[in-house]
């Protein structure tokens, strides 16, 4: 998509002096995410990215963005926000909330091999310990609280098979997350968003992650579940491919080994993660946000994930 929010270099001219980074020389479109407007950005002191945020408010901005500079100035790569020369990381452009970020090098990796997928696993093991003593708190925002409150919007536009699995499969989630195995789960910030296109690959070396806007405070084990349903499948069936799950995990579990409560909860946590995806595109196919101009993803691609871990245990978790 794109730009829904146009800017000029000409509009740069005088907004650009309150960062240190000298005069804006060049500012292009980005025309893939479907969330803002963002538009690569060369000015005299190096390449950034200029995000304009559509749909985020100023106050719900800060957990994100803090969490981008925490991780940043802890070596996990990601995009490191700019503050203005007063130290403000978000500021107002065209009346909308707008940051500065580094630019990362490198393109997604949509056909990840076992290596890929290792570099992701051991990835966001080292983002969820430099996390740890990330100092905001603000829940996932598509969590359980949020699933049991959308379900009910979307049930009457669904099918009698479709209807019944979104029932039977929250009633699940929570008592799965009533459960002591549930409440042992070690936690903190997660991206929660961690798909392929959402990460960057120079070859085999992973070169960065970004597109925070999803992160919150949640189990660990959800962010890992997340990234397998996207990484590790076959993406006609929702399948998947064991020495891909094996990298990631292994790769994961040797920087960060995973708990005993972690191992029993790892089939439940990759249906919630399923459901959360499945349910965020019926909400937007069914009840598109207004500013939402685009074909929303296909929720069918995460109803044959979810039926998949339903009916089939997925590779456990390493020991
Ligand atoms: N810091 C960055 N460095 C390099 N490219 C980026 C950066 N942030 C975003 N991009 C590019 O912009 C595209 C859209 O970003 P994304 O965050 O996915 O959009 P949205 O904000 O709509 O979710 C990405 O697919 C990527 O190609
Ligand atoms: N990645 C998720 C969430 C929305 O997608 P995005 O392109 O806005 O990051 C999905 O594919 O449903």
């Amino acid at each position: 998509m794109a730009v829904f929010t146009a800017v000029t270099l000409d509009d740069l001219h005088q907004w650009i002096k309150q960062f240190p980074l000298g005069r804006a020389l060049a500012l292009d479109g980005i025309s893939s995410g479907i969330d803002n407007s963002n538009f690569f950005l060369t000015t005299e002191r190096g390449e950034y990215v200029l995000t304009i945020f559509e749909n985020l408010r100023f106050e719900q901005l800060p957990f994100y963005v803090q969490l981008m500079r925490h991780l940043a100035e802890r070596g996990i790569p990601v995009p490191a926000p700019v503050p203005t020369a007063s130290g403000e990381l978000v500021v107002t452009l065209h009346g909308k909330p707008a940051i500065i970020v580094s630019r990362l090098s490198g393109a997604s990796q949509l056909d990840p091999q076992p290596v890929h997928c290792a570099e992701v696993g051991r990835m966001l093991a080292r983002m969820h310990l430099a996390g740890r003593d990330f100092d905001l708190h603000q829940p996932n925002l598509r969590g359980l609280d949020w699933i049991l409150a959308t379900a009910p919007q979307v049930q009457p536009y669904l099918s009698d098979g479709e209807a019944a699995l979104l029932r039977s499969e929250t009633a699940f989630q929570s008592a799965f997350a009533a459960g002591s195995a549930y409440a042992a789960l070690p936690r903190g910030p997660v991206h929660a968003d961690l798909f392929r296109n959402n990460v960057m690959f120079e070859g085999e070396r992973l070169s960065g992650c970004f597109d925070f806007y999803f992160a919150g405070v949640d189990t660990w084990l959800f962010d890992v579940a997340v990234t397998v349903n996207d990484w590790c499948i076959d993406l006609a069936t929702g399948v998947l491919d064991e020495a891909r799950v094996r990298a990631l995990l292994d790769a994961y579990h040797a920087a960060r080994p995973f708990t005993q409560d972690e191992q029993a909860a790892w089939q439940p946590m990759l249906r919630a993660g399923a459901l959360r995806f499945w349910l965020s595109r019926l909400y937007d196919l069914h009840l598109p946000r207004a500013a939402e101009l685009l074909t929303p993803h296909d929720p069918t691609h995460f109803e044959r994930i979810l039926r998949e871990r339903i009916e089939r245990a997925a590779p456990a978790l390493p020991l």
